[in-house]
Order: C-alpha cells, then structure tokens, then sequence
C-alpha cells in the first residue's frame, strides 16, 4: 500500500513497542505510538456509557476490546476515532490529541462502524474514490489504490455495483476497504466480523495480522472471543463504562484454560481426578463429562496419559474455550 498522508507537522515515529516494553497496567506517556487513553469519561444524560476507562494499544499489535453488551466499547472507539469528545480524561493517537489536532487525529485513524451506512446508491468503487478525494489522495493513483483495496477485501467483482445491493458481509468487507483508504496507521473496528462467513472470517484475520505486522496499531471489538485469541496480542476487558483488565494473550494463556473431559464411566472418571486432588465440575450432556482448568497444553498431554494408564475410557478430551474466553468468564463470575 501506498505511504502514509502525513499530518502538517508530523511527528518522528520510533519502532513499534511490543507489549512486553509496555505494562498493560501502566499507560504509558502522551508520546507513544498507537493508542493510549486515561481516565477518559463519558455521559449521555443519565447514562454514565464511559467512566475513567484506560486503554493501550501498540503499534504494530492488535488489541482486542472486549465487554458484554452497552460496557462502552463503541463509545470509547468513537472518542478514539475524534467522533465524540470525551467528558474528562487524555487520548492520544500515535501523541495527537483527538479533541484539540482534530484533523491529524481523523489522517491518522481508519474507522470501521459496526454498520456501514453511506450512499446506497454509489457503488463501492464509487465510495472509496469519494472517500479518497474527502482524504485529499492525490489524483494520480487513486484509481489504483482504489482496485488494490477492492481486490483486498475481495469485491472486485462486486465493485460496480450500487452498495445498497451488497449483502451485510459484503458491506461489512467494503466498509473495512473505506477505512483504509488513507493508509492510517491506527485502525479502528468494531464488530469487524459481524456478518462474515467463515471463509471471510479467515481472510479477514489474516489481513488483520498483515496490517498489524506493517506496523499499524489495530484495536478490534467483538463479541466472540474465541476469534479474537488467533487473531489478538493483547486485550482490554471493560465493563459498566470502566476497564476490568488488560492482558497480553500470553498472559491469558498463563491462566490456564477449561478442558472438556468425556469418559464411558462417569462414576470412574470423577474418582481417578479426586484421586489426582484435581478440581473439577461435573457437565451436563449425553454422555457424562466434566469440565477442568488446566494450566498449559503439558498438562493437558499428561493427565489424558494418566486418565488412560489407570483404565478410564476417555471418549474426547478438548479445550473448551479459548484464553480470552476464560478470562472473561472468571471475570464475569467474580462479578
Ligand atoms: N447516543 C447515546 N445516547 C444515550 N445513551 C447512549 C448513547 N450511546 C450509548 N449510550 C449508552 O451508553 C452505554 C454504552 O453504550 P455503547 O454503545 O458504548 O456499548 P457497547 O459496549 O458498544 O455495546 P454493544 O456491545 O451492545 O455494541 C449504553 O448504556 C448505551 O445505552
């Protein structure tokens, strides 16, 4: 892809900070690369949406913004984005600031809505010429970014068509190529996988890794986790407008993950884990299972040796969730 629009006045960029140069419990200061947010606050009427929520995302990583259903995430993107100013708090956008350098911050950040929501009538093609003219990309070459982007995303097939006759994934995948017209080099994404299908899905992970890997700062919410482990560094638990946790998927790991245990003999697979002093929770279903937190994939290899060497008839023995998942679910325990 073409290089970066740089902003009047631009600032040197050092190399990306990997997550372990950057405590996830500490933001670091105003002149990182990538995001970083403290303390910032938000309010519609009587809806506090966003309060004191920290946030940090690298350059070079994808960071995973992960909460249930109205926790803030979208209005905490919005207010990354420079699409609604915060009440309280700093943001900074690779060291801009979204309320006072409004318009460096909108060169260097790509927004992905959770719905696309521009001109049905255009066609994609038309919509990101437009758009590349909105970023003021000059004229020579835009015609070709424009078909690189809808090749990358796949609609090239697609592209003269008007947008109102694209499907919801399709949608999802050409407003994915509008906010990367510029060549930012912080995306934003929420709910990037809505509507995709598997195959989508996939390519979609791969293209995220690849801007990642080019050094972008790219910040995706979701909904489901068990995408966002192959797909994040690092992630940002938020809930009722406040950050609960922020880790780096190795971090994650490091808790530990639930395995699903099925055997022929229930009653003689409950007795060979109370005898190994495991913890463990019996699960409904056909077949009698039960369901264990093991700390890494050793232990899983070794307790299956073991169940099998003292005569339990083991039927499957999986994970069940992945590391992100786990940790959303001891939190959302604890809470
Ligand atoms: N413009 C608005 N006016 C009033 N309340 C709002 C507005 N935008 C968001 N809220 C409220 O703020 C809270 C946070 O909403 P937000 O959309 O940021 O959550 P979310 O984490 O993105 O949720 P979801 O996962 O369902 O998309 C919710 O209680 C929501 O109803």
């Amino acid at each position: 892809m073409p290089g970066s629009d740089p902003a009047p006045g631009a600032r040197a960029e050092g190399a990306a900070a990997p997550y372990d140069a950057v405590p996830y419990d500490a933001v670091p200061g105003g002149a990182a690369r990538g995001v970083t947010a403290q303390r910032v606050s938000r309010r519609f009427g009587s809806v506090q949406a966003v309060e004191y929520m920290d946030f940090h995302a690298p350059a070079g990583k994808v960071t995973a913004l992960i909460g249930p259903n109205g926790a803030g995430k979208t209005t905490l993107l919005l207010m990354l984005a420079s699409l609604l100013r915060p009440d309280a708090g700093t943001i900074r956008i690779d060291g801009f600031d979204p309320v006072r350098e409004h318009a460096a911050v909108r060169r260097k950040v790509g927004w992905m809505p959770d719905t696309l929501g521009v001109w049905d009538s255009l066609s994609a093609r038309e919509i990101l010429t437009q758009m590349a003219r909105f970023y003021r990309l000059p004229a020579e070459g835009r015609g070709q970014r424009v078909s690189r982007l809808l090749h990358a995303v796949r609609l090239d097939a697609l592209a003269d068509q008007p947008a109102r006759a694209l499907s919801r994934g399709q949608q999802q995948r050409l407003s994915l190529a509008r906010a990367l017209i510029h060549d930012p080099s912080v995306l934003l994404l929420d709910e990037p996988a809505s509507g995709l299908d598997p195959g989508s899905r996939v390519e979609l992970r791969n293209l995220l890794r690849q801007l990642a890997a080019s050094g972008k700062a790219v910040v995706v919410s979701s909904h489901v986790l068990s995408e966002l482990d192959e797909i994040a560094d690092g992630a940002v638990f938020v809930n009722q407008g406040r950050t609960v946790k922020q880790q780096t998927l190795e971090e994650a790991a490091q808790e530990g993950r639930r395995y699903s245990v099925t055997a022929l003999d229930g009653a003689a697979l409950s007795a060979r884990l109370h005898e190994f002093g495991l913890v463990f929770r019996a699960e409904g279903g056909r077949r009698p299972s039960v369901s264990l937190v093991l700390m890494d994939d050793d232990d899983a290899a070794s307790l299956l040796k073991r169940l099998v060497e003292s005569g339990v008839g083991v039927v499957s023995f999986a994970p069940t969730t992945g590391a992100l998942e786990e940790t959303y679910m001891t939190l959302d325990a604890e809470r």
